[in-house]
């Protein structure tokens, strides 16, 4: 579960006299997520988001963040917009961490995964990449190709526990991504972590895009290949091409790819699987037994980097 601060009744309280949105009717800890505390508020006024953050999220982030969700809920894309207080902010504290009040979203995320919804999740994600064109703050990519050899480094004494030879075989697959990662290629704000959890869908229809903490300013294609790694593999492991052609389809209908980003969608998806691969690593061997939150398992993405290290192009991922 994710609520890592508690909230008292009577700071609740004051915090909302703050905001034109009505008494407390309730409030009641979400257990998913991984990353920051969440509660489900319900006022006079209906359902609200309530986000205490945490460990990963920089405070000094937090304006292009809650900027980033107003901007783009401004162009029509579905995501949440933050409540404004009186004072006419969005950020404070409470319980002792920054803490935001946000607009609460319909739907579900899918827990089992359809063409139709990789379709569905393309196209929001180039409408979200052209909307996020003409936003004018920018926040560096804090787990981009720089950041993996580091993150690497601070697990790398403990990856064999988790299996055996895995410390070499990052080693390797990092000097690899590191002499081969593609420079030069179309940049915008990305989300960076657009999972099946951070998309409600409502009637086969994207109803919701959340989670924007790890959004930053970086290459366009590489939030593509972050989904296409998290959408279109398998339970059990296998990539499922139809699932990625129906997501890259999606996207470009709404956005086209050049040939760069075409060309260099392999090793960009190499990337994204490193990066998730070595935070997961990260929380696994640095999460103390019995916390309240079970980390991801970082052996998920050991499988997807290696099938991804054997594709000998693009169209092994669905671009035709
Ligand atoms: N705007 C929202 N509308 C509705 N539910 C939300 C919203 N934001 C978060 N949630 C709920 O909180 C859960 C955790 O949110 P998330 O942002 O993924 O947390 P974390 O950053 O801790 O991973 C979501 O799975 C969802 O159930
Ligand atoms: N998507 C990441 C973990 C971050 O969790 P989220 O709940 O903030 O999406 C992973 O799967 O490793």
């Amino acid at each position: 579960m994710a609520v890592y601060t508690e909230v008292t009744d009577d700071a609740l309280d004051a915090f909302l006299e703050q905001y034109d949105v009505g008494r407390p009717l309730s409030c009641k800890g979400i257990a998913e997520g991984v990353e920051n505390s969440n509660y489900l508020v319900t006022t006079e006024t209906g359902p609200l988001i309530l986000t205490l953050y945490e460990r990963r999220v920089q405070p000094g982030d937090l304006p292009f963040f809650l900027g980033l969700m107003d901007h783009l809920a401004g162009r029509g894309i579905p995501c949440p917009t933050p409540i404004r207080g009186r004072d006419g902010r969005s950020l404070r504290d409470l319980a002792g961490r920054p803490a935001a009040l946000i607009e609460f979203l319909p739907g579900m995320w899918p827990r089992r995964i359809t063409p139709h919804h990789c379709d569905r999740l393309g196209t929001a994600l180039a409408r979200l990449h052209e909307a996020g064109l003409d936003f004018t703050m920018t926040r560096p990519n804090s787990l981009g190709p720089a950041d993996w050899r580091p993150l690497f480094e601070r697990c790398a004494d403990h990856a064999d526990d988790v299996h055996p030879g895995l410390a070499a075989e990052l080693d390797a697959a990092l000097a690899d991504l590191e002499a081969g990662f593609p420079k030069d290629l179309p940049t915008g704000v990305i989300h960076a972590d657009l999972f099946p959890d951070n998309v409600f869908f409502l009637r086969d229809e994207i109803s919701g895009l959340i989670d924007f903490y790890f959004a930053c300013t970086d290459v366009l294609a590489y939030d593509l290949a972050v989904c296409l790694n998290a959408w279109c593999f398998e339970t059990r492991g296998e990539f499922n091409v139809t699932k990625a052609k129906r997501l890259l389809d999606g996207y470009r209908a709404a956005r086209p790819l050049d040939a760069a980003e075409m060309a260099a969608l392999p090793v960009l998806a190499q990337g994204a699987a490193m990066r998730f691969l070595l935070t997961r690593l990260y929380d696994w061997v640095n999460t103390p037994e019995g916390a309240l939150v079970k980390p991801k398992d970082p052996l998920e993405y050991l499988h997807k980097l290696r099938f991804l290290r054997g594709v000998d192009g693009p169209a092994a991922l669905g671009l035709a």
